[in-house]
């Protein structure tokens, strides 16, 4: 498959897009638009803990409902090419195209991500439809194909990806410190710790509702694998 490797889609002629998770944490975020798609974005935004600024003449109720939401600020307005003045990434979602086309060539020239929520070939990135379990993420992205489809399989995922994925995770990353501190400078060790971790029957213990064997057999695990 080296001949396909390098020319950015499949052997079937898909585009591939390079998935990635970004830390939007306090950076700044611009919406342009107010309706109920603008919501679905800005309320994924704040989620993420981004500083998000909505631009819009008109919003809708649901928006509204927002006021007051830390890292939130609304403004009743057009769009004007200085909303764009140290903002990271950009969601235009407004009804008129040529409004949304003219941001991204903006966006575009200054290098600023952009998405166009009707457009999918005048964004930078697109958007996926996200599962969240604790710190486990799972991102689904049909490549714009079908985002309907996207929000499906997504919720298929839900009934097979329990709570207990995300405790395990979350156990699985204290255990990961706790493996640093103790053996510092031995990293064969270290790996050899972090696959009995992952593949031991601690999240079948979690599964169960064994929380207190869960600890003991990861205690185990880190602290007395034959060396
Ligand atoms: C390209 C992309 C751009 C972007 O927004 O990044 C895009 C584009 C468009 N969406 C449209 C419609 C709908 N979008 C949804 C839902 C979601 N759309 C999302 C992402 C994306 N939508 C990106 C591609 C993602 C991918 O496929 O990888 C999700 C995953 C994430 C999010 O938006 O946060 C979120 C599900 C979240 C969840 O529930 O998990 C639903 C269903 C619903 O409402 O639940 C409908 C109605 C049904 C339908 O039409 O399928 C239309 C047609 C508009 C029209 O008819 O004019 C376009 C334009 C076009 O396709 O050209
Ligand atoms: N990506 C997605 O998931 C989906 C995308 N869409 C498309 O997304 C677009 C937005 O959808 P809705 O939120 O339902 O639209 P809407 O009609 O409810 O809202 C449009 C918003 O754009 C604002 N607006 C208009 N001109 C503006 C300007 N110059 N500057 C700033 N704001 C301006 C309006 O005040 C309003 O708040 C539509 O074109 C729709 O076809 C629709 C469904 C899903």
């Amino acid at each position: 498959m080296r001949k396909t490797l390098f020319r950015g889609e499949d052997v079937y002629g898909t585009k591939h897009l390079f998935p990635i998770f970004l830390d939007i944490q306090g950076r700044e975020c611009l919406v342009v638009g107010g309706g109920d798609v603008a919501l679905r974005k800005v309320k994924s935004l704040l989620q993420c803990g981004a500083r998000v600024k909505v631009v819009a003449p008109e919003m809708a109720s649901g928006v509204q409902t927002l006021a007051g939401e830390p890292g939130l600020t609304m403004i009743r307005k057009g769009f004007e090419e200085t909303d764009l003045d140290g903002v990271f990434m950009v969601f235009c979602a407004t009804d008129q195209d040529e409004v949304n086309a003219s941001i991204a060539r903006l966006c575009e020239r200054r290098g600023i991500l952009v998405n166009v929520v009707d457009k999918p070939e005048e964004c930078t990135f697109i958007v996926p439809s996200v599962l969240r379990r604790g710190p486990l993420s799972i991102a689904v992205s049909t490549g714009g194909n079908s985002p309907l489809w996207a929000r499906r399989v997504r919720e298929l995922l839900e009934s097979v990806i329990t709570d207990e994925y995300g405790e395990f995770t979350e156990m699985l990353g204290a255990a990961r410190d706790l493996v640093k501190k103790t053996y510092p400078d031995d990293i064969a060790r270290r790996q050899q710790v972090f696959q009995s971790l992952v593949d031991s029957d601690i999240f079948q213990l979690l599964r169960s509702g064994q929380k207190e064997k869960a600890k003991e057999r990861m205690e185990q695990c880190i602290f007395s694998l034959p060396g």
